[in-house]
């Protein structure tokens, strides 16, 4: 992989704003009731980047899930800009997330059977017309900037490093103003960790976006501007700069 060197990605294109997130009183329940999350208060200016960190099990996907809209809390608000994701139906908020999010999940969830160039574009599928060939065009100059060959093969023989590569020029192929990314370097030795990271923070910052990153690793969550915690499903300040998010007593959870 070689590190960051310009912005194919953005080249021709009006600059992005990233919406600020304003999160308040959010809880999270399974289906049966249980408190999976609780997130008394937690703001993130634009263009911001926020570490997410804690024990297996705590609740950090289920926070970025809930930042995401790929979930909806049992209660408060989750606001990017003006819109509260927390109170759209799954048809919007499938919507916004399409049109401001780029998301890096765990386990890649890449196309087997198409080349690396057809997955990093995916997006594309769902863009209008007019859109399309721009963001082919992102996802190869990404790619080519990530040191993926992207028309090679199909992903299904590819290593777990190129895969998570390629899931980072897909997640960041249609220019989105956020960026959520849940262990984006699992798969890397360090020093491809190292790399991919600085890349996905230049690569966020060229365009202004946000970046919210949940990870194990420490050298990943420090990279960030700030870091939250999650523990025992209450996400908390971090020690890494000034979080805004007051924490509910574990004591409280256990009660509910
Ligand atoms: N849909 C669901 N229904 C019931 N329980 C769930 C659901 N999703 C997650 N959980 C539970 O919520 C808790 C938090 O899970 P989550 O995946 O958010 O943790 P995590 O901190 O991301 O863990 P890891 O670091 O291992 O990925 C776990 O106990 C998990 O089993």
């Amino acid at each position: 992989m070689r590190p960051c060197d310009g912005s194919p990605s953005r080249r021709g294109r009006a600059p992005v704003t990233a919406p600020a997130l304003s999160a308040r009183d959010v809880t999270v329940t399974a289906a049966d009731g249980r408190l999976l999350l609780r997130l008394d208060r937690l703001d993130v200016a634009p263009g911001a980047a926020l570490g997410v960190r804690g024990p297996s099990g705590a609740g950090k996907s289920t926070l970025l899930n809930a930042l995401a809209g790929l979930l909806r809390p049992a209660t408060g608000a989750i606001r990017w800009g003006g819109t509260d994701v927390a109170a759209l139906g799954e048809a919007a908020r499938d919507a916004f997330r399409r049109r401001f999010m780029g998301l890096i999940f765990q386990d890649f969830l890449l196309f087997e059977e198409l080349s690396p160039l057809d997955n990093a574009a995916v997006g594309a599928a769902f863009a209008p017309r007019a859109e399309r060939a721009a963001i082919r065009a992102r996802a190869a100059a990404l790619l080519d900037r990530l040191g993926v060959a992207a028309g090679a093969r199909d992903v299904s023989r590819m290593s777990g490093g190129e895969r998570q590569r390629i899931a980072v020029a897909r997640a960041l192929s249609g220019g989105p103003r956020v960026i959520l990314a849940d262990e984006p370097t699992a798969s890397l030795d360090r020093a491809n960790a190292d790399l991919l990271i600085a890349d996905l923070l230049a690569l966020a910052r060229e365009g202004g976006g946000t970046v919210i990153a949940v990870s194990h690793d420490p050298a990943v969550t420090m990279a960030m501007d700030r870091i939250v915690s999650v523990v025992d499903g209450v996400a908390r300040d971090g020690d890494h700069a000034g979080a805004a998010v007051v924490a509910a007593p574990v004591a409280e959870r256990a009660r509910a």
